[in-house]
């Protein structure tokens, strides 16, 4: 007997949450809930505002015609849905199946987005690879090359993943370089999108020797995983993605490639955020995943992120917008 529990869920977020031009008070989503017999699988669907294509009505309608859908004959393709609606759905599913496996990996690049001095002391007390994460683009480029090359001088053993979400021109872009000293430059893990287009971040990549990385350019229409000069991993967002399946094609088009795939937040709730990371641990073993954003709220959906203190809001106190 398959049943179905969909829930809308609201929290709020730590003030000051940006997300390119609207800031996000509140984060809402809609969690599936399955059940066959005993078994019991959840998927989070929570479409990100500016970055996903589809609003949260959307996903919420298309998802719950496909779990009617799905509860009456069982039928599971994910083929014409929206990369939220696919990735949650797909994910409850293996987990209903039992396919996820329980063991995470909860070790996360620490995300600087304010002191610099604050990372160097979270990294001072870090055991194993030292990897951080740091925005960049938002200022001068100038000052985020100065920031970059102080780490690597106050932490030889960084290894930096940087961030400037396609905000630079080529010239913004060769600033930042100037100021990271070349024997600096292997301390950056990779620097994601530095560009407007792939065309140019490939073109910095190889006239500065730093690694960058794919985020952005993933979703692109058309876009297909390949190894070229420069370029040192892709970052995979499922909810902006799509389906379990249509992830883990790409985790293994990488690896095949001879590139690191990393599985990252598209802050999720704690609910889907841990799933992340399960999916990371199995898909990605020794690979830091990016999911430093419990941070971003100012509480918890159901289950607890490991070590955060913030309050967890159960499930049954959210609303139930439909089950059957
Ligand atoms: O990738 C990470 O390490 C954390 C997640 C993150 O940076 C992010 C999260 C949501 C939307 C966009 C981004 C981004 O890559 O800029
Ligand atoms: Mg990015």
């Amino acid at each position: 007997m398959r049943s179905v529990k969909l829930y809308r869920y609201q929290l709020p977020m730590d003030t000051g949450v940006i997300l390119r031009t609207q800031r996000l008070v509140t984060r809402e989503g809609w969690v599936v809930e399955l059940r066959d017999g005993d078994a019991i699988g959840r998927g989070e669907i929570a479409p990100l505002p500016e970055f996903s294509h589809e609003t949260l009505e959307q996903a919420g309608e298309q998802a719950q015609a496909w779990l009617a859908n799905w509860q009456a004959t069982g039928e599971q393709d994910f083929g014409e849905l929206y990369p939220s609606v696919a990735f949650g759905l797909s994910m409850a599913l293996m987990e209903l199946a039992g396919e996820l496996p329980v063991e995470g990996n909860y070790q996360v690049a620490p995300l600087c987005s304010g002191d610099p001095d604050d990372l160097v002391v979270r990294l001072n007390a870090m055991s194993g690879d030292k990897i951080a994460k740091i925005k960049v683009g938002m200022y001068e480029a100038v000052r985020d090359g100065i920031v970059a090359n102080m780490f690597i001088e106050a932490i030889p053993e960084v290894k930096l993943r940087l961030d400037a979400n396609r905000q630079w021109t080529p010239t913004k872009a060769h600033q930042f370089a100037k100021y990271v000293k070349p024997e600096h430059r292997s301390g950056i893990a990779f620097l994601e999108e530095p560009c407007t287009t792939p065309e140019e971040s490939l073109a910095f990549a190889q006239e500065t020797g730093i690694n960058i990385a794919w985020d952005e350019t993933v979703r692109d229409e058309g876009f297909e995983v390949k190894a070229e000069p420069g370029v040192a991993a892709i970052v995979i967002k499922p909810t902006l993605v799509g389906s379990v399946a249509r992830c883990i094609e790409l985790v293994e088009q990488a690896h095949a490639q001879g590139l690191t795939a990393i599985i990252s937040s598209s802050m999720e709730s704690s609910l889907g955020l841990n799933q992340l990371a399960r999916f990371a641990k199995w898909q990605t073993a020794d690979v830091i995943p990016g999911l430093d954003t419990m941070q971003l709220f100012k509480a918890q959906l159901e289950q607890a992120w490991p070590e955060c203190e913030l309050p967890v809001m159960p499930l049954s106190e959210q609303e139930v917008v439909w089950q059957q």
